[in-house]
């Protein structure tokens, strides 16, 4: 039906503009006393305005038409609900909504003449969001059918009014009928009093007040009684509900239908409230007549009934709210106890609550985030990956779950493990969403120390072997594909185990952390660099082919590692071996390119250490044969293959043999004698020095006892010491032992020790030394000459003697150089209160120029090869002297 149309009805009706009828307001005080609201209305829309006919809880009689619920309401035929209208599109910015009388709620049942036309509506309004039982929706839709059942009566009134007023002959039946009807027309009716009678008696009112029909459809119960308590009309579901007869609630009065004394009390103020104040309402147990009591939510209104003030009032079993109350506090109980964050949002993400446990978390309180979006919570991060998967489900309005950096009010990160699910309302409409956000902060961090522990090495933050040997295999891919190469170094400290040993594992560690960080200095931002166990390093240098460049690299590692480390208070000289394969040439898989470049590296130490070696396939060939002389070796002790030889010393004044000098052989059984110059270097790679340099130990006490026992004169015995066995606690141990084991007084003991192991950490070593000599050893620096002493220590050194390296003792006569050092080293060991001796005198010439120079000892071929132990006796009994 057209607008046009609607409102030519609706003026036909000469409702608009009226008086107050109280057979209107009757039912708008139903109405809202049925539904529990604050608000009633009957409402019509005229062109520009509402106009209200009827109005509880309003103070306007009208509003512009454009802010009217209403003039929605009218477009349907069927009840129209907003649950809530700050979620309902269009209304939310309503002045209604945004201001007095701040409207939440709404409901509109339409007015439906006869013909079609929408006149307005029956409404109920609330200042708090709720929804209407489906009873609750059926009273409205009846009430407003009452509605306009009335306007139809009161509209044939009028018409019949006009139609008397034209006959002037009307007779006295129809003047009294006139006058009645006028009164219900226009006026306050003029209701008859109802004395006590059972509901369906009231006969009287009939008609003119409520319908029985209508009563007796009302949820719950209904009762109108008059200011002495008397009732004048109920229900029946009065009397089906209290258990009583009607003749019985004729009798009673309302407090009787309350069995706890203090809320009989209250119900008795709470009737003088309503017919002073027009209304009232309160929670009270309903004593039936069989004693039970029911939880019921009474209201009350004051309304004129039969010519004087009385209560008009419904009870509803609140049973079902109670327990969906106490099912909603526990969960309220639950929300705010909970341990993890909870908020609730509207479709659109607008927070609308949030727990404690979010506030401690996120450190925003409620007041803080209510009403904002909670995508704040994730600052500028909100490009992040997880924010798809959360905007997907507000989105398609389902559950989601994503990893979010969330930040706190103090701007800190968090992980935020956050859940989200839909809320549905009663229609089934999705209006909220529920977060939950989890902490999991220090689960994440805990994950990626894992992940770097996993890939990192603890000590020196380089990455692991596993990391090293995964980016060997992307370069190789790389190079695969750009047709390039890469190389790969593998690099060990020399002497690093002297350092742990000597000086303990916590300025090992330092150490090593020391190198790292050095080494690191060396290469690219694109270069990896591993620790890969122990004192071993590894890196992969990406692109680099070229044998030249990467050697000058391999000098800066060498020269870097070289400079000497301070720490704590020590000042630390280390050098380093290093090999380098290429890749392809020198393999073509991460376990080959691996094992080449270890191979040049071992290459690397059998050369004098401090120095690097590109790896040919040569060396391969070379660690085969260490690998089998390693595996001979392991078994020469157990086999007895060893052997000491004794090679004497001889006192340049007298001529006479002053002392021994055991150098170790080794005849394998199945094989030729191997020198002690192949030999020792792996024994102290391998570690196998130690047990071999105890046996040594051992032998050489013992078999200086023998020829003491026989009856010899007592000379000393000097004991090589190779740096690997300078443990200072197992080698005290270890001669502690020899002694015990054999006898010997520890003064006939001779340590030698080579002047590059000594020179390396003079600290350290001066310490170990002066312990030494406590236990009454004496003591040699070997080889003296080919390293580079520093003077100063020289002097603090607690040192007996001084060997001359037979490299200057063998050119004396022919390399000025050598007879100028030989000689050197004899004043300077004299001037340091040692004696000095030269090895490898092997002529007359050797022997003329360091007598000459005032040389104390010598030992050489010239007088005697070293000799095995039975030879040394009996060169010894047979007491040959040096010419
Ligand atoms: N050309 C020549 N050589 C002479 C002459 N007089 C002695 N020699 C050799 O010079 C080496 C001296 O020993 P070293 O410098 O301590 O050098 C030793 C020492 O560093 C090491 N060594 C030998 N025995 C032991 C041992 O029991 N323990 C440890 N740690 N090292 C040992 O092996 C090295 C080599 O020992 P050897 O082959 O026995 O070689 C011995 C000896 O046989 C000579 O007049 N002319």
């Amino acid at each position: 039906m057209d607008e046009q149309k609607r409102l030519e009805v609706l003026y036909r009706y000469h409702l608009l503009d009226t008086l107050p009828e109280s057979q209107f307001d009757e039912i708008t005080q139903l109405a809202a006393l049925v539904c529990g609201t604050p608000i009633a209305t009957i409402t019509l829309i005229d062109k520009d305005r509402q106009w209200f006919l009827s109005k509880v809880g309003v103070t306007a009689t009208e509003t512009e038409r454009s802010i009217s619920f209403c003039a929605h309401a009218i477009r349907q035929d069927a009840l129209f609900v907003i649950p809530d209208t700050l979620h309902a599109h269009g209304f939310s910015n309503n002045p209604l909504v945004t201001g007095h009388p701040f409207l939440r709620f709404y409901a509109g049942a339409p007015l439906i003449a006869d013909d079609g036309c929408m006149l307005g509506t029956l409404a109920v309004m609330d200042t708090m969001p709720r929804s209407l039982t489906g009873q609750q929706q059926n009273a409205l839709m009846m009430l407003s059918r009452e509605i306009v059942a009335r306007i139809r009566s009161r509209r044939q009134l009028l018409g019949l009014c006009r139609q008397i007023d034209s006959y002037d002959d009307a007779s006295g039946e129809l003047e009294y009928a006139y006058r009645h009807m006028r009164r219900s027309a226009n006026e306050v009716p003029a209701a008859p009093r109802i004395d006590a009678m059972p509901a369906y008696a009231a006969e009287t009112a009939k008609g003119t007040d409520l319908s029985d029909v209508f009563i007796n459809s009302i949820p719950g119960i209904f009762y109108v009684f008059d200011q002495h308590g008397k009732f004048l009309r109920w229900n029946k579901n009065f009397e089906v509900v209290s258990g009583y007869s009607s003749t019985e609630i004729a009798a009673a009065c309302p407090l009787d239908f309350f069995g706890n004394p203090a809320e009989k009390e209250l119900f008795a103020e709470k009737i003088k409230q309503a017919l002073k104040e027009g209304s009232a309402s309160l929670e009270a147990a309903l004593l039936t007549k069989g004693g039970q009591s029911l939880p019921y939510y009474f209201t009350g209104k004051r309304i004129d009934f039969a010519g004087e003030h009385c209560i008009c009032g419904m009870g509803v079993d609140i049973s079902e709210r109670r327990t969906s109350e106490e099912t909603l506090r526990l969960r309220n109980r639950a929300l705010e106890a909970s341990i993890n964050a909870i908020m609730i949002t509207d479709a659109q993400g607008m927070i609308e609550y949030v727990n404690p446990a979010f506030e401690r978390i996120t450190g925003y309180p409620l007041s803080a985030v209510l009403r904002r979006h909670f995508r704040f919570l994730h600052r500028n991060d909100n490009e992040q990956r997880g924010m798809a998967a959360v905007r997907s489900a507000y989105r398609l309005l389902e559950e989601g779950h994503a990893l979010l950096r969330s930040y706190r009010r103090n701007g800190e990160l968090f992980w935020n493990d956050f859940y989200i699910a839909p809320v549905a309302n009663a229609e089934g409409k999705v209006t909220h969403f529920i977060g939950v956000l989890n902490d999991i902060t220090e689960i994440k961090r805990y994950e990626e120390r894992l992940e770097h522990q996993a890939s990192y090495d603890g000590l020196t933050q380089l990455v692991n072997r596993n990391v090293l040997k995964d980016r060997i295999r992307q370069a190789i891919a790389s190079a695969q594909r750009h047709k390039t190469g890469f190389t790969v170094g593998f690099m060990d400290l020399d002497n690093f185990k002297f350092i742990n040993d000597s000086l303990g594992h916590g300025v090992g560690d330092e150490l090593l952390k020391c190198v790292a960080r050095r080494l690191a200095t060396c290469m690219r931002a694109h270069d990896t660099i591993a620790r890969y166990g122990g004192d071993e390093f590894a890196f992969v240098l990406n692109d680099a082919v070229n044998e030249e460049n990467v050697g000058i690299l391999m000098d800066r590692i060498l020269k870097t590692i070289e400079r000497p480390f301070e720490i704590g208070d020590h000042r630390l000289f280390i050098s380093c071996s290093v090999g380098v394969g290429f890749y392809p040439k020198d393999g073509e898989d991460v376990d080959t390119l691996l094992k080449n470049a270890d191979t040049a590296m071992y290459r690397a130490k059998e050369s004098g250490r401090n120095n690097y070696q590109f790896y040919v396939p040569s060396m391969n060939d070379r660690v085969r044969e260490r690998l089998s002389l390693e595996a001979k070796l392991r078994q020469a002790l157990t086999n007895e293959e060893f052997a000491l030889h004794y090679q004497p010393k001889i006192d340049l004044a007298s001529g006479m043999v002053v002392g021994v000098e055991a150098l170790l052989r080794w005849q394998p059984a199945d094989g030729d004698a191997i020198s002690p110059a192949s030999f020792i270097p792996l024994a102290e790679e391998t570690g196998l020095i130690v047990p071999i340099g105890e046996w040594v130990l051992d032998t050489a006490c013992a078999h200086n006892k023998l020829l003491q026992q026989s009856g010899l004169p007592p000379i000393g015995v000097a004991v090589n010491i190779s740096a690997r066995q300078f443990d200072p606690h197992a080698l005290r141990k270890s001669i502690s032992q020899a002694l015990d084991a054999s006898g010997l007084d520890a003064k006939y003991l001779e340590l030698e020790l080579t002047e590059s192991l000594v020179m390396e950490n003079p600290d350290e070593v001066t310490r170990i030394l002066h312990e030494l000599r406590e236990m009454g050893l004496r003591l040699a620096i070997d080889d003296f000459g080919t390293g580079y002493s520093n003077l100063s220590q020289l002097q603090r050194f607690p040192v007996d003697r001084l060997k001359i390296d037979q490299s200057f003792v063998r050119d004396i006569g022919a390399d000025p150089n050598d007879a100028i050092i030989a000689r050197a080293v004899i004043s300077l060991g004299h001037s340091l209160g040692m004696s000095v001796i030269a090895e490898g005198v092997s002529n007359e010439e050797q022997l003329a120029f360091l007598r000459a120079n005032g040389c104390d000892e010598m030992q050489g071929f010239l007088y005697s090869r070293p000799l095995p132990f039975e030879d040394l006796m009996g060169l010894l009994t047979e007491n040959r002297i040096l010419a």
